[in-house]
């Protein structure tokens, strides 16, 4: 079997009293969407910032690519091949698409904010930056203000700037929160069309989407995996049916 591209191992984290990560342990395969679904406040959010390092767990390990990155900084991380998208809209709104793609491509390679004018007069950046708005279809609006952009196309810019880093796992914190019908549509497309050449660690509320994109699923509730599995197995399960899913998602 394929070794994961991503492994936690009983990652701990507690504030004061209360256990936000609870001895979890999980694998990301090479290749899969693997989503992790849960209530609110299970602690989805800290397992994420404990994987990209916004979070220090206090025990466990993080292993990347066979690699302990438990300790490691977030930029060495991204570095390694880590991107994310976050939860709230994330975009630098006075900027164009482009700048945004580009600005994001720099932090990979670890170049100061000062020097972004500079770099994106580079033809190969541009080149670069309009490469990757085109794979998530926004190549026409590459010099639109990002905070003229529509929400939808907000979103669609935040993972072109987690792609401009050339990661090998992509995180994505709620993609489709805040999303109208139609962009949910279209972000579960561009959404499989990347899962064609990346692999993705999902977190994600919209349970049809789940559905319809995840190879497997990891049920969070207090801290604690309590189920991870196919689609089938976990619509199936009646301890994630009585924790989480209600009668009319599953
Ligand atoms: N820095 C912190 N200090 C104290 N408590 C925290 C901190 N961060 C998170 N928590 C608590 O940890 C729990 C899990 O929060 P987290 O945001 O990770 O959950 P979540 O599953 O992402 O929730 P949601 O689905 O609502 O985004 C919550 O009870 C939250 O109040």
């Amino acid at each position: 079997m394929a070794e994961p591209l991503l492994r936690l191992a009983d990652l701990r984290k507690h504030y004061g009293g209360l256990a936000v990560t609870d001895g979890v342990s999980l694998d990301v395969m090479p290749g899969e969407i693997h989503a992790v679904i849960g209530p609110n406040g299970a602690g989805k959010t800290t397992l994420i910032h404990e994987i990209t390092g916004l979070v220090a767990p206090d025990s466990g390990q993080v292993v990347f690519a066979g690699r302990d990155i438990t300790r490691l900084s977030r930029p060495a991380r991204v570095r390694a091949g880590l991107a994310r998208t976050f939860q709230i809209t994330n975009v630098v709104a006075g900027f164009s698409a482009l700048e945004n793609v580009a600005l994001a491509a720099q932090a990979r390679v670890g170049s100061s904010f000062r020097f972004f004018r500079a770099a994106t007069s580079e033809v190969a950046l541009n080149e670069a930056a309009l490469a990757v708005l085109a794979e998530v279809g926004l190549a026409d609006r590459a010099t639109v203000l990002a905070g003229a952009l529509s929400h939808g196309e907000k979103r669609a810019l935040e993972m072109a700037a987690a792609l401009a880093t050339r990661p090998r796992l992509l995180l994505l914190d709620e993609p489709l929160a805040g999303a109208g019908p139609e962009e949910t549509a279209r972000l579960i497309a561009l959404l499989t069309r990347l899962k064609a050449a990346y692999t993705i660690l999902l977190v994600e509320h919209d349970m049809q989407a789940v559905f319809a994109l995840a190879d497997r699923i990891s049920v969070l509730v207090y801290g604690r995996i309590i189920a991870t599995g196919t689609v089938a197995e976990i619509r199936g399960n009646a301890e994630v049916r009585a924790a989480y899913l209600g009668e009319d998602d599953a």
